[in-house]
């Protein structure tokens, strides 16, 4: 496969093949773990082909609009950019690639913020003004006033919304980062923090025998586990934009998070890395849409790779979705042009699922679109 003949690649999963083949094990076993058993990353995916589409028929499917909006912004189709850390281990220009290719695809990205690039950077290199919108992703640090700094300064650079992780008061048990003793490269830092202390070098990387990875270590020194509701509402109580929280599985934390003001529910499983065997987002998905009822936006990340995937999550309830590996998978393969590609495909996908189901708007794809089967035991 040559970046030459981008007509060779027909699916999401011939970037992944490049990038198993090219990236190094470090930041290949990094990007692609998850959780202990990796039974929850397998399900994301496996979870959608228990999902049957009931196609409708005969209803003019000449023209197709994939426009939707989020949290009152319009975008080009409901497919976007899930925050992904470390994003120059990837490619050189790692986040800025990822920005420019979602702003030429009009859709939405979010940014980690355990970037390689800072805030400001990345708002720097899309176009001022550019109406496809860029969230800030954010953990509640140690550090309150640096969590505080980071909120301010995403309003400052243009962001439109925050979306606070809240699967992570520690990192889940990543077995290849431990044998790997995971470390950020030398010449690349965690770009929004200045401060030593904030950096995750080798140095801090604790040894097999500590049962760690650097990178569980250093979530460890950094993330505050004392994490809850309150703090959600504290996030609130400073920002002037929408906060979303990203990592809900259940229809029990879905309305406290209704109830504690967010704007926004992404239901996430942290691409499986967190918590093995929980639920598949897809899964998950139903009983979340449902005790929202309507009240906030529901998104879902976690192993879409089709559009048919995509189709099924807007069935199912979700107003748009992320993606998180495939973005690093093309952003190796061609950096902003890979990724463009790499949307542009998957949404050639949807549009193809819409016109085949009898769906010419995404407000047409109805929970009547799909059959779920019953759940295989894991
Ligand atoms: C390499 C990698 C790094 C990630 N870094 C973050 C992060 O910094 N913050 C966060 O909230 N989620 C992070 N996630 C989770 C993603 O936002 C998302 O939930 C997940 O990747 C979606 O699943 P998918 O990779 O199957 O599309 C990361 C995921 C991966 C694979
Ligand atoms: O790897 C992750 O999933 C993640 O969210 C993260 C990001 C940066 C540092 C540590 C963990």
């Amino acid at each position: 496969m040559s970046k030459a003949d981008p007509s060779s690649f027909v699916s999401l999963d011939d970037f992944e093949q490049y990038a198993q083949a090219n990236l190094d094990r470090n930041a290949l076993d990094y990007y692609r773990s998850g959780a202990q058993d990796m039974i929850t990353l397998r399900e994301n995916q496996r979870a959608f082909d228990r999902i049957i589409i009931r196609p409708r028929i005969l209803r003019d499917v000449s023209t197709i609009d994939m426009r939707t909006n989020i949290q009152g912004v319009s975008i080009s189709s409901p497919i976007c950019i899930a925050p992904t850390a470390m994003q120059r281990m990837a490619h050189p220009e790692g986040e800025c690639a990822t920005a420019r290719a979602a702003e030429r695809k009009n859709t939405c990205m979010i940014l980690s913020s355990w970037s390689t690039t800072s805030i400001e950077d990345v708002a720097a290199t899309t176009t001022q003004g550019n109406q496809s919108p860029k969230w800030l992703q954010l953990y509640i640090y140690k550090d309150r006033k640096a969590t505080q700094r980071l909120i301010e300064r995403a309003q400052d650079a243009g962001y439109t919304a925050i979306a606070l992780t809240v699967d992570t008061p520690y990192l889940g048990r990543r077995l290849a980062d431990i044998r790997n003793r995971f470390r950020l490269p030398s010449h690349l830092t965690m770009a929004n923090f200045s401060d030593q202390k904030s950096q995750v070098s080798q140095s801090k990387t604790t040894s097999i025998s500590d049962n760690a990875s650097g990178l569980a270590t250093y979530v460890a020194s950094q993330i505050d586990p004392t994490l809850s509701w309150k703090h959600v509402e504290w996030v609130k109580s400073i920002a002037r934009i929408p906060v979303l929280v990203k990592g809900v599985l259940t229809a029990e934390d879905a309305k406290l998070a209704v109830e504690a003001g967010v704007d926004g529910i992404i239901v996430s499983n942290h691409g499986g890395r967190q918590v093995d065997t929980a639920p598949a987002t897809i899964d998950a998905l139903e009983e979340v849409s449902l005790a929202v009822d309507g009240r906030v936006e529901v998104y879902l990340d976690g192993g879409i790779r089709r559009g048919t995937d995509v189709f099924k999550a807007l069935a199912l309830g979700a107003k748009a979705v992320f993606l998180g590996r495939p973005v690093l998978w093309a952003l190796n393969y061609n950096g902003e042009d890979g990724v463009v590609e790499m949307l542009e495909m998957i949404n050639e996908e949807l549009r193809l699922a819409m016109a085949l189901t009898g769906c010419v708007n995404v407000s047409d794809i109805k929970r009547d679109h799909v059959r779920v089967l019953p759940q295989a035991r894991l």
